[in-house]
Order: structure tokens, then C-alpha cells, then sequence
């Protein structure tokens, strides 16, 4: 039955007053930002200001000293209420986390959602690579992968486990200029083309898709510094 006086649900992702404390002390100014279906929010921050600590907060698999609270919600929906299974985000850390014991087509089949026969999800596997310039890596163990190589294989599996938002950790810092230049404009355009928010954290401008905004983490203030 439809609610047509009901609000729409927000599509994207929405972040209110997130505060992301190491042991109880404040890392960051606390965060408030909306991304909207296919837009990408970048992240930047000196090192060790927190920047992966808030993606890992956001997927639920942050752990103490490290603390992030505040409001989070996906299409509507609190992520806090989720476990981390639950929340179909598709991560990409800077340790890509492939698993050592299946191929390339074995971790990529890994993350995605059942359905479909097994000769059509290989299908998605083998386009998904040729895509990434990745042709003929399929049977191939993670080990005897380049980094770049691994880093493509991992962004890939994020892509299909279908996600409804991505978090990107230093996507593209193993790739090099020329790669890096047309895979990153693939996953621009395909992060579009669905319709999927996207928070980036990147130290490199030049990674960032055309139009996306920008927040540079801000340290939090001392305790007291206000009344100095
Ligand atoms: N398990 C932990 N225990 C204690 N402190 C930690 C732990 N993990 C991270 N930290 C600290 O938390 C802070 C934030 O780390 P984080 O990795 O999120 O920073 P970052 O901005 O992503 O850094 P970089 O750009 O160098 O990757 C750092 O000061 C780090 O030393």
C-alpha cells in the first residue's frame, strides 16, 4: 500500500554530527555532510587524522580505543541499527584483504550476492576484468598479482558484491599514471551510472571525478581551547 503524503526516504547517504575519539579524546571536528545516488564526497586530512578510522566506523568494524558515534544513515536507514554484514557497503581499504587461498574469479564470485546461474555470474566476473584490464588474471592466486593489480581486483569485488554505497580507502595509489587516469574514470562512471554515493578518501586531487566535493578533516580543537 503507498503513502503518497509520506516524506520520500533520502537515497543517499547522509552523516550528522559524526564524531569519530581515540580513547575518549576527540580526533576530528565533528562531520556533517550529505551524498547524494552517484556523488562522490573526497575525504582529505594529514596523516593519522583519522581518515580511515571513520570508513571502518561507517562499516561497523571499528574497534576500541577507536570510537565513532553520531547519526549515519544509508537510504534512510541508521546504519548503527545494522551489523556490518548487513549494511551492503562496499569497502575498499588500503590493505586490499583479498583472500590468499582462492583465485582472482574465486574472491570476485566471493562478494557477490546469490542468484543467477554460476556460467552467468562468471560471465559478470570475466567482463568485470577485462574492463579493469585485467583479462586473463582470473585463475590467478592474489600472490601472483602486481599491487595494482590487487588494488583493481579489490575495487572490482566492491563493485560486485552490489552495493548500496561505496567507501574508498586510497583507491588508486598503486596505479600508475596512465592506468590510474582510465580505471578511475570507469569507476566514476560506473559509481554514476548506479546511482551509488561514495566517500573517498584520497591524498591525490587529482582523483577526485569532476564536480565532487571536498572536506579536509580538521583536527578537533584542544579541550578548552575556545576559552582560551
Ligand atoms: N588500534 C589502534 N589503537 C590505538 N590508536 C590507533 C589504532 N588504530 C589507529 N590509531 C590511531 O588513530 C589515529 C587515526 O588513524 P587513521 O588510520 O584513521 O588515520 P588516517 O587519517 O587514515 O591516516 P593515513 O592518512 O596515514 O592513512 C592515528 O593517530 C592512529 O595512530
Amino acid at each position: 500500500m503507498s503513502h503518497p503524503d509520506r516524506a520520500p526516504q533520502p537515497r543517499g547517504l547522509v552523516l550528522r554530527d559524526l564524531r569519530l575519539t581515540l580513547s575518549g579524546r576527540p580526533l576530528l571536528a565533528p562531520i556533517d555532510a550529505d551524498v547524494g545516488p552517484g556523488e562522490v564526497l573526497a575525504l582529505t586530512g594529514p596523516s593519522g587524522c583519522g581518515k580511515s578510522s571513520l570508513l571502518l566506523g561507517l562499516a561497523g568494524v571499528l574497534s576500541l580505543p577507536l570510537r565513532l558515534t553520531g547519526l549515519a544513515t544509508l537510504g534512510g536507514v541508521d546504519l548503527a541499527g545494522l551489523p556490518a554484514e548487513s549494511r551492503r557497503l562496499g569497502l575498499m581499504f588500503q590493505d586490499d584483504l583479498l583472500l590468499p587461498h582462492l583465485d582472482v574469479a574465486g574472491n570476485l564470485l566471493f562478494g557477490m550476492p546469490a542468484g543467477g546461474t554460476r556460467r552467468e555470474r562468471l560471465g559478470r566476473v570475466d567482463a568485470a576484468l577485462e574492463r579493469a584490464g585485467l583479462g586473463g588474471c582470473a585463475s590467478r592466486r592474489p600472490e601472483q598479482l602486481s599491487g595494482g593489480q590487487r588494488q583493481r581486483v579489490a575495487l572490482l569485488r566492491a563493485l560486485l558484491s552490489e552495493p548500496r554505497a561505496l567507501l574508498l580507502d586510497e583507491p588508486f595509489s598503486r596505479l600508475d599514471a596512465t592506468l590510474r587516469a582510465s580505471f578511475r574514470a570507469w569507476v566514476w562512471a560506473t559509481l554514476a551510472e548506479r546511482g551509488l554515493p561514495a566517500l573517498l578518501v584520497t591524498h591525490d586531487l587529482d582523483d577526485l571525478p569532476p564536480g565532487a566535493r571536498r572536506i579536509d578533516l580538521q583536527s578537533a580543537p584542544e579541550e578548552g581551547a575556545d576559552h582560551a
